[in-house]
């Protein structure tokens, strides 16, 4: 018999680029002794936040690419691997579900409502409000509001990006947008309090995160055993017809084996047309002393870089994901082709000079805690 209480099944949503992955990386460096269970569900087929998620804890995550969840017809694709996680064998204590930064967090709500696993129960919403977009994201996306209204807690993020006054306009603001009594929780670099949303263990109990690879290779059997589908396939969204914030967006791909040249791509960056609200991946420049792979995150004008090392055996790609609204795709990924550099090694250093710029110095960044 199973004694266990029903695992709690947190969401964690917010609009594109508010700082959703940031406060999950945080909590899963400092959950203690507590397992997280995470699943990821990116917008996009390159799944940037997945990766983001995996370097920093070892990959220990289920992750659903290609389309927002809320999309999923009968719920069935989370169901299958909320299941796969709640196995007592896991032995899981939280499970945190990233919703892709469009994603509509009523239809999650619901979905896990509906889910009648006991060994799950529904945790709570926590949404994330970037301070700095927050009048930008309001005017554009009028469903905000009745997005917050929905929260058990917001996390209001980036605070280091407004002054005391923004700050305090701005909690007042949510003080009314938010149900009576729902905790508004200012951050920067989504370094909150786990406690807020999770019993913490001890350290003395840990017992080591999930392998990914173990996830994968029962979710795959499973798969093969039930009805030949893979689970992992997106199947079920309908994103033009749903009416959802997704509707209005459309995601684009650009992968480059080549490196791309820094002031070529930066030029890029600068002349990006409004509509193009979120990028996000992985930039290989390959110039002489800075080989590194460098994560790039655009948030409406917000720009910023952070080198960091490659993978073992990791292969050296530019990965970049451009989400956007009545952006011109195809024109694009020309403008992005036309920054592949197929010599790198003769680019003079000095090239990246405008890249660094927007790499924030040691000082900037926060201390974990
Ligand atoms: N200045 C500042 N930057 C932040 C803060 N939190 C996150 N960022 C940066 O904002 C960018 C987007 O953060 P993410 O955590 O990827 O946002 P997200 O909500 O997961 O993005 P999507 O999945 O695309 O919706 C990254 O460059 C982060 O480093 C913060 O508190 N202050």
């Amino acid at each position: 018999m199973n004694s266990r209480q029903p695992i709690p099944v947190v969401v964690l949503t917010g609009f594109l680029g508010s700082g959703k992955t940031t406060v999950l990386n945080h909590l899963l460096a400092n959950r203690g002794g507590t397992r997280i269970g995470v699943v990821v569900n990116d917008f996009g087929s390159i799944e940037i936040d997945a990766m983001s998620v995996a370097g920093q804890v070892g990959d220990s995550m289920v992750s659903l690419g290609g389309g927002c969840l809320c999309c999923t017809v009968d719920g069935s694709e989370l169901d299958a691997y909320l299941e796969k996680l709640a196995a007592p064998v896991h032995r899981i204590d939280v499970i945190v579900i990233e919703a892709s930064g469009l994603a509509e967090p009523q239809e999650m709500v619901k979905m896990l409502m509906a889910n009648e696993n006991p060994a799950i129960r529904y945790g709570g919403m926590v949404q994330v409000v970037d301070a700095a977009e927050f009048d930008a994201t309001r005017a554009r996306h009028p469903e905000t509001d009745r997005h917050l209204a929905v929260a058990d807690l917001v996390v209001l993020n980036k605070t280091d990006r407004v002054d005391a006054a923004e700050r305090t306009r701005i909690e007042a603001a949510l003080g009314t947008l938010c149900g009576p009594g729902i905790p508004v929780v200012g951050a920067d670099h989504g370094r909150i309090d786990p406690e807020l949303l999770f019993d913490r263990r001890p350290w003395t109990e840990t017992r080591g995160q999930l392998s990914f690879e173990d996830l994968l290779a029962e979710a795959a059997h499973q798969a093969d055993e039930a009805d030949g589908t893979d689970p992992a396939d997106g199947a079920g969204h309908d994103h033009e017809r749903c009416g959802h914030v997704h509707a209005a967006y459309e995601s684009i791909e650009f992968v480059s084996e080549q490196a791309l040249h820094p002031r070529r791509f930066l030029d890029f960056l600068d002349r990006r047309p409004a509509g193009l609200y979120r990028i996000k991946g992985f930039v290989h420049f390959g110039v002489p002393g800075h080989e590194e792979r460098y994560e790039v995150h655009a948030v409406g004008r917000f720009l910023r870089f952070a080198p960091g090392p490659w993978g073992r055996g990791e292969t050296r790609l530019t990965q970049l994901v451009l989400i956007g609204s009545g952006t011109d795709g195809p024109a694009l990924l020309r403008e992005l082709e036309a920054c592949r550099e197929p010599a790198p090694r003769q680019v003079p250093p000095e090239s990246m000079w405008g890249v660094l710029r927007y790499v924030d110095r040691p000082a900037d960044t926060p201390a974990e805690d």
